[in-house]
């Protein structure tokens, strides 16, 4: 497995890469989209988990090279399996330029909920609502204006298999990428005793993270008891003097 360390400094050696990531719920289209957009040949099936660890590969687009991460497939971004830590640690400390969500439109319920969990870590965000012929074949229809207008950030419709949509898809992150487009993701609003806690955690966040990561995505993992990423926190942002015990003692 390639650890996101070597990611890491890789990404500094060559400080230009624009590096985009593809997330989502398993069996979503994910590694159809990187085979599509790279020419690589990531394994895809019609059965879950298929991705264990993450693929890397390159695409140029209006003149320029994008590195595209294909990361496995995810249900949360809670860390509860070693898939999620992969995916959570990518997205939160290699800090893709962009994190494509790929979800499954005949079950957008679901996949939303690990949207609204990315867009709560990064702004840099674009939705893929995938399988949308599947969706039509069942009589869905998913109206991507509205949708993308409630999530603050844009939507575009995708058939992997059929390569429809991908161009849609390559502009979109282009243009997140030179600011054309600004997203402002919906933030989900918790109990007013959450908020507060969050409130009074923030200050302290601000300091220690440095603007590395969004405090208050990390005050909600601490009230949620999330020791993983206290450790990757240490591990990738190398602010040692963190001590465990006094962070989770913020919650109390
Ligand atoms: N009908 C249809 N099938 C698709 C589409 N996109 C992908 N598939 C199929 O869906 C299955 C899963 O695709 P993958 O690309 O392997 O999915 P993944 O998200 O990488 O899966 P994990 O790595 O397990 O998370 C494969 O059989 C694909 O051929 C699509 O737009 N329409
Ligand atoms: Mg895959």
């Amino acid at each position: 497995m390639v650890s996101i360390n070597n990611q890491l400094s890789e990404k500094k050696v060559t400080e230009k890469e624009i590096v985009v990531a593809l997330a989502g719920n398993p069996n979503t289209g994910k590694s159809t989209i990187f085979n599509a957009l790279t020419g690589l040949k990531q394994h895809t099936g019609n059965w879950p988990g298929k991705t264990v660890s993450y693929a890397r590969g390159n695409y140029v687009h209006r003149g320029k090279s994008f590195v595209l991460v294909d990361l496995p497939g995810t249900y949360s971004l809670l860390a509860n399996s070693i898939d999620e830590l992969i995916a959570r640690d990518f997205i939160c400390f290699a800090k893709p330029d962009v994190t494509i969500v790929v979800t499954d439109a005949t079950n957008l319920i679901r996949n939303l909920n690990l949207a609204l969990q990315i867009m709560e870590a990064t702004n840099n965000v674009v939705v893929a609502i995938n399988l949308l012929d599947e969706a039509e074949r069942k009589g869905i229809i998913v109206n991507i204006d509205k949708l993308s207008e409630k999530l603050g950030l844009p939507v575009v419709g995708t058939v992997a298999r059929n390569q429809m949509g991908l161009n849609r898809l390559k502009d979109t992150i282009d243009d997140i990428v030179t600011k054309k487009i600004v997203t402002n993701p919906l933030k989900i609003h918790y109990p007013p005793e959450i908020e507060q806690k969050i409130q009074e955690m923030t200050p302290e966040l601000e300091n220690i993270l440095k603007g590395e990561l969004n405090p208050r995505w990390v005050a909600l993992r601490i009230l949620e008891g999330d020791k993983t990423l206290i450790d990757s926190i240490k591990q990738y942002l190398v602010y040692k003097e963190i001590d465990i015990k006094g962070e989770v003692a913020l919650c109390h």
